[in-house]
């Protein structure tokens, strides 16, 4: 039985498979804005992503990934809480079954709709996989997803859904530019994390935009048109596909803002 969002094979049965699921840094977590500490010493985000990168769209069962080719410089991600230069992989989304919940990180409690992550591996190492095993190897920035106006670089990514609706679909997908997916504020909070999904490898470092982007409720309707499942087997739609908030355990969260 592989691991997944339902209730045999959910968050809560993940420990069974994954002991580090109780780890010291794990993700997501509840950020308490009037618990973070302003740190002045953090710079501002610097994304810089070539379009011509964008590769491809799959579903993999778990969330739909943009893949991007990651063998140059084109794609990055510097300054911010991290030192050196991390590569753009892929990006993701979370969402739940309804417009009330969906989001891993929460504010306050709050918890989105939606919330889409950027998952950026350090150079240091000589790959993403050698990276995701180190403490200092992985840099996801994460977006929170409300309800609002139509999204029309979202909409790009939503008219793909089409031919990826099952588990294992694939499709190429070029010249996205996942710049245009973030908020017109880079003010974010940032801690030392995890994975939020199995082998929940503490390797990441959490920088979660403060400011959402928008969202239409029509739009959150498209992500549930995805499955979970493979063609030829029963239909599970996919929707929430998120992690809860796991506990901090001492670790401290900064803010880029005061
Ligand atoms: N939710 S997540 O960003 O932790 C995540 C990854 C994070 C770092 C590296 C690879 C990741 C792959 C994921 C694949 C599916 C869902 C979340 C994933
Ligand atoms: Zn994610």
């Amino acid at each position: 039985m592989s691991w997944g969002y339902a209730a045999n094979n959910g968050p809560d049965k993940w420990a069974d498979n994954f002991p580090i699921a109780n780890g010291p840094r794990q993700s997501p977590i509840d950020i308490v804005p009037g618990e973070a500490s302003y740190d002045a010493g953090l710079k501002a985000l610097n994304l810089k992503y070539d379009p011509s990168t964008c590769l491809d769209i799959l579903n993999n069962g778990h969330s739909f990934q943009v893949t991007f080719v990651d063998d140059n410089d084109s794609s990055t991600l510097t300054d911010g809480p991290i030192s050196g230069i991390y590569r753009l992989k892929q990006f993701h989304f979370h969402w739940g079954a309804s417009d009330d919940k969906g989001s891993e990180h929460t504010v306050a409690g709050t918890k989105y709709p939606a919330e889409l992550h950027l998952v950026h591996w350090n150079t240091k190492y000589a790959s993403f996989g050698e990276a995701a095993s180190q403490p200092d190897g992985l840099a996801v920035v994460g977006v929170f997803l409300q309800i609002g106006a139509e999204n029309a670089n979202l909409q790009k990514v939503l008219d793909a859904f089409d031919v990826i609706k099952a588990k294992g679909k694939q499709t190429s997908f070029a010249d996205f530019d996942p710049a245009t997916l973030l908020p017109g504020c880079l003010d974010y909070w940032t801690y030392d994390g995890s994975l939020t999904t199995p082998p929940l490898l503490e390797s990441v470092t959490w920088i979660v935009c403060k400011e959402p982007v928008s969202v239409s409720s029509e739009q959150m309707a498209k992500f549930r048109s995805l499955l979970f499942s493979a063609e030829g087997e029963a239909e599970c739609c996919m929707v929430d596909n998120y992690r809860p908030p796991q506990p901090l355990k001492g670790r401290a969260v900064r803010a880029s803002f005061q």
